[in-house]
């Protein structure tokens, strides 16, 4: 079967509190966005189809000629919320029968185990989710107090999220709603099941000005 990437970088990065977008910093010396695609043009063979902000496209045509970097892939302008930019995305895949991976632009550190296993449990599934069981306790807060919840019932959800092209097709017809913080929720809300695969703790996504210090920590040692 087919496999198709899309990668999304369409939003500003407005917690990373940087003035050029988080997706395009520097990490061990190069923009964070030339790490996740190389890592999913590693992993298997695949289209890679990359999400960007309108008005940052030929910043990125720049930064690929100043660092001579020819990774083939194509790019499309994003859209007003994730939800958007994967749709966006997904108009570019033209093979009905296939897997598709949506990852965050902003997770570089996504091994090639990760993601060929996301694609395999997909074949297997339907969907495949990476996902991690909690470190810390957690409380639900209420109005006026707070009480302990049982954190083996919950799971921390990362990127990549693995599909059949089916199913993503149809589930991404659906009107956006507010609670679409990722495609398991648009797939789950259109009646799929959404199947959860062993994420990995060091696939970090870079949110706040700490992640991507611990990033630089991370990036390049295989054997944490
Ligand atoms: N309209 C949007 C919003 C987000 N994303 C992408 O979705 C991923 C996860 O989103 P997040 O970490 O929230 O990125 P931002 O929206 O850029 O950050 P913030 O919420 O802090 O503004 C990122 O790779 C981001 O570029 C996107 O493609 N299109
Ligand atoms: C898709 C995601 O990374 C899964 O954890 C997450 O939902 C993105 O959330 P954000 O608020 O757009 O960073």
């Amino acid at each position: 079967m087919k496999r198709y990437a899309i990668i999304v970088a369409g939003g500003s990065g407005s917690r990373m509190n940087s003035e050029i977008p988080k997706q395009f910093l520097l990490l061990a010396n190069k923009p964070v966005l030339f790490h996740t695609l190389e890592a999913f043009a590693a992993a298997a063979p695949l289209e890679l189809i990359l999400v960007l902000p309108e008005n940052q496209i030929s910043y990125w045509e720049r930064l690929r000629q100043d660092y001579n970097w020819h990774l083939p892939h194509q790019v499309v302008t994003g859209g007003d919320t994730r939800f958007h930019s994967v749709k966006k995305g997904l108009e570019l895949v033209s093979d009905p029968d296939s897997l598709i991976a949506v990852h965050d632009g902003v997770r570089p550190l996504v091994t090639a185990s990760l993601i060929n296993n996301c694609f395999e449990e997909a074949g297997l599934f339907g969907s495949a989710v990476a996902a991690v069981p909690l470190k810390d306790s957690i409380r639900a807060i209420g109005p006026t107090s707070n009480g302990p919840l049982d954190r083996e019932a919950f799971r921390l959800v990362q990127t990549p999220q693995a599909f059949r092209s089916e199913w993503m097709k149809k589930a991404f017809l659906a009107d956006y709603q507010p609670f679409f913080t990722d495609c398991a929720s648009v797939l789950e809300y259109a009646g799929f099941d959404i199947h959860l695969s062993k994420g990995d703790y060091k696939n970090l996504k870079i949110t706040t000005p700490e992640d991507l210090a611990l990033a630089e920590v991370l990036v390049g040692r295989s054997e944490v």
